[in-house]
C-alpha cells in the first residue's frame, strides 16, 4: 500500500494520573484494534473504580493552583499546546486513521479541528468577564464574576477521538478546571497522544488525567456520582446520555449532553441540484456516516426524485472503500462488528417493509470484516422503523415530500434535535423553514457548518448545552454574585 508509516511515536499504552503514566490498579489490560485491518494496536490499561477516584483525587489537587493562575497564563499554556498539535499532525492523524479507520485526509481534518479548537479556547481563557450591576438599593456594589466549575469529567464517544478530547479539555482548562477523561474503549489512543503534548507543553500533573477501561460502566459511574466532580461533559448516545444524567442528579452536576440525531437533509425543486447532491455525499458519508450530525433522513420534493436519484447513485459509486492510510481511499471501515451487525439489520428489516436498494445493501468482507458497502435505499417512508433510528452508518435514506409544510413536518417527527439541512434557492422559504425546524443548527445550501467558532449542540433529546463558539465556555463557569454595603 502505498503512503503508510507504521511506527508511530505517539502510540502510548498507559492511563495518565496526576502526571504520571500509570497502569490500572488491578493489571488488567485491553488490546486496540485496527478496524480495518483487525491488526492490535496497543493494549490499554483496563481501569476500574479505584482508579477513577485516584484521577479524581488528582484533578481536585490540581484544582487549586490551576484556578489561581491569571486567563493570560492559562492562555500561554494552551498556546503551546497548541503548537505541539500542529507540529505532530501528521503522526496524530495516522493514529487517528489506525485507530478509528476513517480516511487520512478525514483525520487530518479532525486533528486540524482539535488544534483550532485548543487555539480559540486559548484566547477565550482571558476574555472570561462578570458584571457590575445596577445597584438594588443605595449604597451597595453589586457584581458577578464567573467562577471555574471544579473538576470536570469528559466521557467521549469513537467516532472522534482527537476532537472530542479538544472541544471538552480546551474550554475546561481556560475556564481554570481540572478534568478527567474517559474516552471510549475503542479509540483511546489519540485522547492519550493529546494528553502527552499536553504534558511536553507544560500543564501542570493533575490538570488532565485520562481513564481508560474497556466498558465506560464502572469508570462513568464513579465519574457521576462522586460529589468531588462537579460537572459532566459527555458525548455518546442517548440511552448512556439518560443513564449519566440520572446517575449524576444525586449531586445536582451541571451537564453537557452531546447525544444523538436524526439530521433531515430537505431537498426542494428549485435547488440547484448538483450541489445538493454533491451536500449529501458530504454529510450523509462524513466519517462514513458515524456521525451524530450526518443526513440521516434524505427528504427530496417528489417532482426531482427521479433525477436526484440517479446523480447522488452515480456519486456513491464513486466512492473507494478500504483502508483510510491508503490515500487513494475516501471511506474506511465501521468502527466494529457490532456496527456492522447494527447496519446489516437496518437494511434487512428496510427491505421486509419494501425498500429498495438502488445500490449497495451489504458487508464487503473481501475487503474486511468491518467494511459495508455504502448503500442508498428508496421506497421508504415515515411509519418504517429506519425513519426513526440513528443510522451510524453509511446508508442514505430517501424520503419525498409534497410542499413545504410536508417536508416540515417530517423533518420535526422526531425526538431528536440536533442539525437539519435544506437546499432551495428561494430567500422567504429559507426564512419561513428555517424558524420551523426544530433543531440546534440549521445548514442552508451548504453541510459542513461545524468549527470552533460555532455553539454546537441539539434541543429535544439530542442533548443540553453548547460546545465551541464564545458561548462554550460558559457550559464550564458559575456565577458568583458580591453584595457589598458601601456605608
Ligand atoms: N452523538 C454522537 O456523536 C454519538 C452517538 N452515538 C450513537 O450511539 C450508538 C452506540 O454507540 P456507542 O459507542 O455504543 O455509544 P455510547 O453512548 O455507548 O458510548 C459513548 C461513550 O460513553 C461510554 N459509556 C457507555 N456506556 C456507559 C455507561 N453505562 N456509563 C458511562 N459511560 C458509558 C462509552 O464507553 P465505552 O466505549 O468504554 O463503553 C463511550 O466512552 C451509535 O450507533 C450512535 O447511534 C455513538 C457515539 C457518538
Ligand atoms: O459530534 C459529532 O459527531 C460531530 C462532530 C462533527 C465535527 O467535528 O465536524
Amino acid at each position: 500500500m502505498e503512503d503508510v508509516k507504521t511506527n508511530n511515536h505517539l502510540i502510548i499504552n498507559s492511563g495518565f494520573i496526576n502526571g504520571k503514566w500509570v497502569n490500572s490498579s488491578n493489571g488488567k489490560t485491553f488490546s486496540i484494534k485496527n478496524p480495518a485491518t483487525g491488526e492490535v494496536i496497543a493494549e490499554v490499561p483496563d481501569m476500574g473504580k479505584t482508579d477513577t477516584e485516584k484521577a479524581i483525587k488528582a484533578a481536585h489537587q490540581a484544582l487549586k493552583e490551576w484556578k489561581k493562575l491569571t486567563g493570560k497564563e492559562r492562555c500561554q499554556m494552551l498556546k503551546k499546546w497548541h503548537k505541539e498539535v500542529i507540529e505532530n499532525i501528521d503522526e496524530l492523524a495516522l493514529l487517528l486513521t489506525m485507530e478509528q479507520g476513517k480516511s487520512i485526509q478525514e483525520s487530518k481534518a479532525e486533528v486540524l479541528s482539535s488544534a483550532a479548537f485548543i487555539d480559540w479556547f486559548s484566547a477565550e481563557a482571558m476574555r472570561i468577564v462578570g458584571d457590575v450591576l445596577p445597584e438594588s438599593a443605595s449604597g451597595r456594589l453589586e457584581y458577578v464574576r464567573k467562577e471555574p466549575v471544579g473538576v470536570v469529567a469528559a466521557i467521549t464517544p469513537w467516532n472522534f477521538p482527537s476532537s472530542m478530547i479538544a472541544r471538552k479539555v480546551a474550554p475546561a482548562l481556560a475556564a481554570g478546571c481540572t478534568v478527567v477523561v474517559k474516552p471510549a474503549e475503542d479509540t483511546p489512543l489519540s485522547a492519550l497522544a493529546l494528553v502527552f503534548l499536553a504534558e511536553k507543553a507544560g500543564i501542570p500533573p493533575g490538570v488532565i488525567n485520562i481513564v481508560t477501561a474497556s466498558h465506560g460502566g464502572e469508570v462513568g459511574e464513579e465519574l457521576c456520582r462522586n460529589p468531588i466532580v462537579k460537572k459532566l461533559s459527555f458525548t455518546g448516545s442517548t440511552a448512556v446520555g439518560k443513564l449519566l444524567m440520572s446517575q449524576c442528579s444525586d449531586t445536582l452536576k451541571k451537564l453537557s449532553l452531546e447525544l444523538g440525531g436524526n439530521a433531515p437533509f430537505i431537498v426542494f425543486d428549485d435547488a440547484d441540484i448538483d450541489a445538493a447532491v454533491a451536500g449529501v455525499m458530504a454529510i450523509k458519508f462524513y466519517n462514513n456516516g458515524q456521525t451524530c450530525i450526518c443526513a440521516n433522513r434524505i427528504i427530496i420534493h417528489e417532482k426531482i426524485h427521479d433525477l436526484f436519484i440517479s446523480k447522488l447513485s452515480n456519486a456513491i459509486e464513486n466512492m473507494v472503500i478500504g483502508d483510510g492510510r491508503d490515500k487513494k481511499v475516501t471511506h474506511g471501515p465501521l468502527i466494529n462488528k457490532s456496527a456492522i451487525d447494527k447496519i446489516s439489520n437496518i437494511v434487512t428489516e428496510a427491505k421486509a417493509s419494501g425498500a429498495k436498494v438502488v445500490t449497495g445493501g451489504k458487508a464487503a468482507p473481501e475487503i474486511g470484516g468491518n467494511f459495508y458497502l455504502p448503500t442508498l435505499l428508496t421506497n421508504l417512508s415515515s411509519d418504517m422503523n429506519i425513519f426513526n433510528c440513528e443510522i451510524f452508518g453509511p446508508i442514505a435514506a430517501i424520503y419525498t415530500f409534497k410542499d413545504d409544510e410536508n417536508a416540515v413536518q417530517l423533518a420535526n417527527s422526531t425526538p431528536y434535535g440536533l442539525s437539519a439541512y435544506l437546499y432551495t434557492n428561494d430567500y422567504r422559504r429559507i426564512l419561513s423553514v428555517t424558524k420551523e425546524l426544530e433543531y440546534g443548527m440549521v445548514g442552508v445550501n451548504t453541510p459542513k457548518f461545524v468549527s470552533e467558532t460555532v455553539p454546537f449542540g441539539g434541543v429535544k433529546e439530542s442533548g443540553i448545552g453548547r460546545e465551541g463558539s464564545h458561548y462554550g465556555i460558559e457550559e464550564f463557569l458559575e456565577m458568583h454574585y458580591v453584595c457589598i454595603a458601601t456605608n
